[in-house]
This record gives structure tokens, C-alpha cells and sequence, in this order.
């Protein structure tokens, strides 16, 4: 619907317009926006729809293998075959919702030559599967900036306990779906209810299975919160893209033309490409809800936005402290492990042998101690009315040069610069 601008009368009293212009600038720093912010460049950043293609190439691999070793975990574990059969039908039309019946007629045929349940066909289909955890792994070491093991064996034995892990996960899920079936058939709600009961209860299992993964899996160290956050925006997501999809196909009825005999196929690669994609962006999104105080240092480090004033400020809120004249802010021998960046003012690096320093705004200092780990070489005294300074904790700042090279580099830099100096000045 258009607007007609001249019939709104009163927009000289919107409250937005009371807002102060740099209200708006500052919330660019605010964490949801930044991180949301943060989250599509990093996904871009990896190439996350590339991954996604590479990964659901390797699923539609893995699926048969798959569906088999839960049918044969199911009927051996938990239920008579013929109920396994009916789980692990509702299990692959999630998973792959055209496609899951051809799935299911081929594991009813293989599931009948005994060879396949065997010790060398079950490592077969335990072989069969494991390069899609191997992507999965790699695609988590790229989102989390780490560099993997360089040992090929240890890598297959990680993506052996990766399948492990999955199946494992799929087992619980169709577990917790059986107890939730029991606790609805006791109370049995009305229909409507039972829906609401569905649909909450798909978002929580969703979460729940997702922070396990995550959890295990995940190569960094990240705080149950954080998991949790990312996990249930990513079981929403994926929950909201079932009539996403579903809508996309209706809008797009020549696909069924186009493709002819290959439709089904289309379908599942597309539904597992976009399942993927939602997976790998709740993944950046717990990566940089993990990294967000990092990821806002950068600027420091590099070029600085172009709201500078806003984004220092937001900073000086965070992590500064505003020292007064002749305030020291560490002395020499001491020991200490963070980093300090001069917003404004003046610091005075006093040396031993009496050699003093002058260092101002966008100048940082203290980075000796905490990359050697050993004592202050001098004493920081500050020589201005007051300095702001931006404190940064050394695993901050660990986290910052592991995961940006361009950092890493300009840090060097930096560094080698203050040595040319001395050297001048000796
Ligand atoms: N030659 C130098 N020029 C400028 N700053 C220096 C020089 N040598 C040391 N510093 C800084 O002075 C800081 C004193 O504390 P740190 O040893 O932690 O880290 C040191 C460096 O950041």
C-alpha cells in the first residue's frame, strides 16, 4: 500500500524524529543489529550456499547408508521392525520430504539381504557416510577459523565417531518423538492443542538436538548460552522453512516439466541444500555470538569506521577507563596480561635506563607482557588531564589474531615499526 505523504499530518510529532541522529549511529554497536550484522557477513564471508551445495551432495550420498543403520537401530533397540519402518518413514520426510518414499522402498529392499546387517556391511555403510561428516567437520573448522589435524587417520577416526554422533542424535530424536506420542495419547488434547503441543514441542526437541550437536562437534569452546540461542533461532528456521518451501514449489509448478523423471530428486537436493544453508548460518550466528566482543574490537585494529566517535563511545561503555594525570596505568615489572588502546589523551612509556616514550590517541601499548607472558617493561604514566582508554583482555585479543590474519598482519606490523624506532634511536 502506498503511503500519501500529504495526508499524514502529524509526522513532525514521531518520537523517531525526537530521536537524536547519532541515537540511530550507536545502535549499529547495539549487540542484536551487530550481531545480526556480524552473522550474514561471516556467512558470506565462508561462502555458506557453497558449503550447502557441497554438504547436501554428500547427504543425498549418505541418506540410504543412513536411514539404514536408524532402521537397524530402531528395530533392534527400541521397537518391533514394522514400527521402525513407520518412524523412520516420518524421520526421512523431514529430511527429505518428496524423496522419502523411493528412500524407504530401497531400505525395505536392502534391509532383506542379510549381507548388509553383516560386520563388513555394516562398516560399509558406516564408510559410505563418513565424508559427509568430514564436510560437516571442515565446514565447522572454517566457521570457527581453526585449522585442522593434518593426520588423515585421526580425521576419519573423528568423522567415524561424527557419524556415530549423528546417528546417536536421530535416535533420541525419534525416542523423544515416541515419549511425546505417549504423553499426548495420555492426555489426549483437543485437536487444535495437539497442534500447539506439535509445534512447540518440534522447536524444543529441535534445540535440544541441535545444542547437543553443537556441543560435541563444534571446535571451539562455547558457553551453553550461546548454543542455546543459536540452536533455537536455528530450529525456528528450519521449522519456518517447511511452507517456505512448500511455497516455493507451489509458485514454480514447471519444475515438475522441466525435470520430468528427476523432480523428486530436485526436490530433495533443493530441500537439502536450503536445510543445510539454515544449519550452516545458525552455526555462524553461535560463532559470532561467541566472537561478538572480539568482533567489535577489529575496528581497533584496522581501519577504524566511519563513525569513529560512535564506535569509540560504544567501546569507552564497554571496556575503557578514564585514568587522570600523572595516574599510572601499569608499572614496570608488573605483571599484567591486557592490552591497552588510547582513545584520547596522553601516555608517557617510561624505560629503565630513563628512554621515555610519547604515545596518543589510536596507539595501543602493553602488548609485550601478554605475548611474552613476562613482566611490564616500563612504566605507563599518564601526562594529559585524563586518558580514555579501552582495556582488552588477553583472550580477547588471542581469539582476534587467530581468527583475522588481516589483525594478525597489522599487529607484525605495528610491532616491527616500534623496533625500527628504537633501533633509530639507540
Ligand atoms: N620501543 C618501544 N616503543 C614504544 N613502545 C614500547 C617500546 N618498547 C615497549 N613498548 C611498550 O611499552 C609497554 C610496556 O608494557 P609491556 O611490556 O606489556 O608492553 C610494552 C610495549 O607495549
Amino acid at each position: 500500500m502506498a503511503i500519501k505523504l500529504n495526508q499524514v499530518k502529524d509526522i513532525g510529532n514521531h518520537p523517531a524524529l525526537a530521536m537524536p541522529l547519532n541515537a540511530y549511529a550507536r545502535r549499529r554497536y547495539r549487540t542484536p543489529f551487530f550481531i545480526f550484522r556480524e552473522t550474514l557477513s561471516a556467512f558470506q564471508l565462508h561462502n555458506g550456499f557453497s558449503i550447502s551445495a557441497s554438504l547436501s551432495f554428500y547427504a543425498m550420498f549418505a541418506l540410504i547408508p543412513m536411514a539404514l543403520l536408524i532402521f537397524f537401530m530402531l528395530s533392534h533397540l527400541v521397537v518391533s521392525s514394522n514400527y521402525a519402518i513407520v518412524k523412520l518413514a516420518i524421520l526421512t520426510s523431514n529430511l527429505v520430504p518428496k524423496f522419502s518414499h523411493r528412500i524407504m522402498i530401497e531400505v525395505y529392499n536392502v534391509s532383506k539381504h542379510q549381507a548388509v546387517w553383516g560386520a563388513f556391511g555394516m562398516f560399509a555403510l558406516f564408510w559410505i557416510v563418513t565424508p559427509l561428516a568430514g564436510a560437516l567437520r571442515s565446514a565447522f573448522h572454517t566457521i570457527a577459523a581453526m585449522v585442522e589435524e593434518p593426520s588423515f587417520i585421526k580425521r576419519k577416526i573423528k568423522d567415524v565417531i561424527g557419524v556415530l554422533g549423528i546417528l546417536l542424535l536421530f535416535f533420541i530424536f525419534t525416542l523423544m518423538g515416541l515419549g511425546l506420542e505417549k504423553v499426548i495419547d495420555f492426555f489426549n488434547p483437543s485437536a487444535t492443542h495437539t497442534k500447539l503441543i506439535d509445534n512447540v514441542s518440534s522447536i524444543v526437541i529441535c534445540t535440544v538436538l541441535i545444542a547437543i550437536f553443537y556441543r560435541i562437534f563444534f571446535p571451539a569452546r562455547i558457553s551453553l548460552k550461546n548454543i542455546l540461542i543459536g540452536s533455537a533461532i536455528t530450529g525456528i528456521m528450519w521449522i519456518a522453512m517447511r511452507p517456505a518451501f512448500g511455497l516455493f514449489l507451489s509458485l514454480n509448478q514447471s519444475y515438475d516439466t522441466v525435470f520430468g523423471g528427476m523432480k523428486n530428486m530436485f526436490i530433495s537436493i533443493g530441500w537439502l541444500y536450503y536445510t543445510f544453508a539454515v544449519f550452516l548460518l545458525g552455526t555462524e550466528l553461535i560463532s559470532t555470538l561467541h566472537k561478538k566482543d572480539v568482533l567489535l574490537l577489529r575496528g581497533l585494529f584496522g581501519e577504524l569506521p566511519k563513525d569513529k566517535e560512535h564506535y569509540l563511545q560504544e567501546l569507552m561503555n564497554r571496556y575503557g577507563k578514564i585514568y587522570q594525570r600523572d595516574e599510572y596505568v601499569f608499572r614496570q615489572g608488573e605483571h599484567g596480561l591486557d592490552l591497552y588502546y588510547i582513545v584520547m589523551g596522553k601516555v608517557q612509556l617510561i624505560f629503565p635506563g630513563g628512554t621515555i616514550r610519547e604515545i596518543g590517541p589510536g596507539d595501543y601499548f602493553g602488548e609485550m607482557a601478554l605475548l611474552t607472558d613476562s613482566p611490564r617493561v616500563a612504566d605507563a604514566k599518564v601526562i594529559t588531564d585524563h586518558a580514555d582508554v579501552v582495556i582488552i583482555s588477553a583472550d580477547n585479543i588471542e581469539t582476534l589474531l587467530m581468527g583475522e590474519p588481516k589483525v594478525a598482519m597489522r599487529f607484525l606490523k605495528h610491532m616491527a615499526r616500534r623496533l625500527q624506532h628504537s633501533n633509530h634511536t639507540l
